[in-house]
């Protein structure tokens, strides 16, 4: 070139938003687990496009989607949660169908630490100034969610896939959408987890307010360190405890009466339970004490 500077020779790939480039040339996937959920395989990839690792996450659906139309609602599903930009929620960068082998691939942020659970296994003793920023940036990231025109409701919400960035304490909530790409495909499972699940969740009317009673189990987790109605051997005599609003045992084990409140406030039926946004400014949440 005349100005002497030199021309990077190497064509660029057209803007990755305008064209979808073969995702599986562009993700380089280590041979790495990062962790394993029940129905996924989490690996650690490079993406070639953007120099940058992330997650890829390999979701496998037991038979094809059956219906075309299965698939028009799952892509346009991964259309939404691409279009989702919050520093509280977990990027979602890709998706797509492996129909060799049976896979949906979700390219996502990548976290090294691992999800909230983990966190929390490692790091027993937290200060209460930790556990109250946890919980304003998962609240933070509900408000987002839920103040979408409809609200996008997680469904799922536990501290499984709550997200932390070890370094910067960054909590981000993940997990977006599988439960609706595994109720798709995988038809006979019952979405959610027990534990966590808001009883209005299993009669079918229910609204993004059941994301708040997940939130409130995740609390309590978090300073328990057990999984809510651990006392119970399966999901049926969850069900039976959370359908008669009997509370988990580890409630009692909440020594802060404070906390112990918040949580309560969590797990009321819905129509006296507090919006994400509601929570948030809650004087509990509001001091760093
Ligand atoms: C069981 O899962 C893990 C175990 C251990 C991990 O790190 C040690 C993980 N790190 C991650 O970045 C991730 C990826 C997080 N991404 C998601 O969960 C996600 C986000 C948005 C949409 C869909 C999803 I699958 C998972 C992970």
């Amino acid at each position: 070139a005349e100005s002497g500077e030199d021309v990077a020779v190497h064509a660029e790939p057209p803007d990755p938003d305008v064209l979808e480039i073969d995702p599986t040339s562009r993700y380089i996937m280590y041979n790495e687990v990062l962790g394993k959920g029940a129905f996924k395989t989490v690996y650690k990839a490079f993406d070639e496009l953007n120099g940058i690792e992330v997650a890829w996450n390999q979701v496998r659906i037991e038979e094809v989607l059956q219906k075309p139309e299965d698939l028009e609602r799952l892509y346009s599903e991964v259309r939404l949660l691409k279009s989702l930009k919050h520093s509280n929620i977990v990027r979602f960068y890709n998706s797509w169908i492996d129909d060799k082998k049976k896979t949906v691939n979700i390219i996502t942020e990548l976290f090294t630490s691992g999800s909230l659970r983990q966190y929390r296994k490692k790091h027993k003793k937290v200060n209460m100034k930790a556990v109250k920023s946890w919980a304003r940036q998962i609240l933070t990231g509900l408000v987002y969610l839920h103040s979408h025109d409809p609200p996008i409701i997680h469904r799922d919400l536990k501290c499984d896939n709550i997200f932390i960035n070890g370094n910067q304490g960054e909590v981000k909530i993940g997990d977006l959408g599988l439960a609706t790409v595994l109720e798709q495909s995988n038809a006979k499972s019952v979405i959610g987890t027990p534990e966590f699940m808001a009883p209005e969740l299993y009669d079918e009317n229910y609204n993004e307010l059941v994301d708040i009673y997940s939130f409130g189990m995740c609390m309590l987790e978090m300073v328990t360190f057990e999984y809510p109605y651990s006392e119970c051997r399966n999901s049926a005599q969850i069900y039976k405890k959370v359908s008669s609003g009997i509370k988990p045992a580890a409630l009692s084990k909440v020594n802060d009466q404070e906390m112990k409140l918040f949580i309560e406030k969590c797990l009321v039926p819905a129509p006296q339970r507090l919006s994400a946004k509601e929570l948030l400014i809650d004087p509990f949440l509001q001091a760093n004490g």
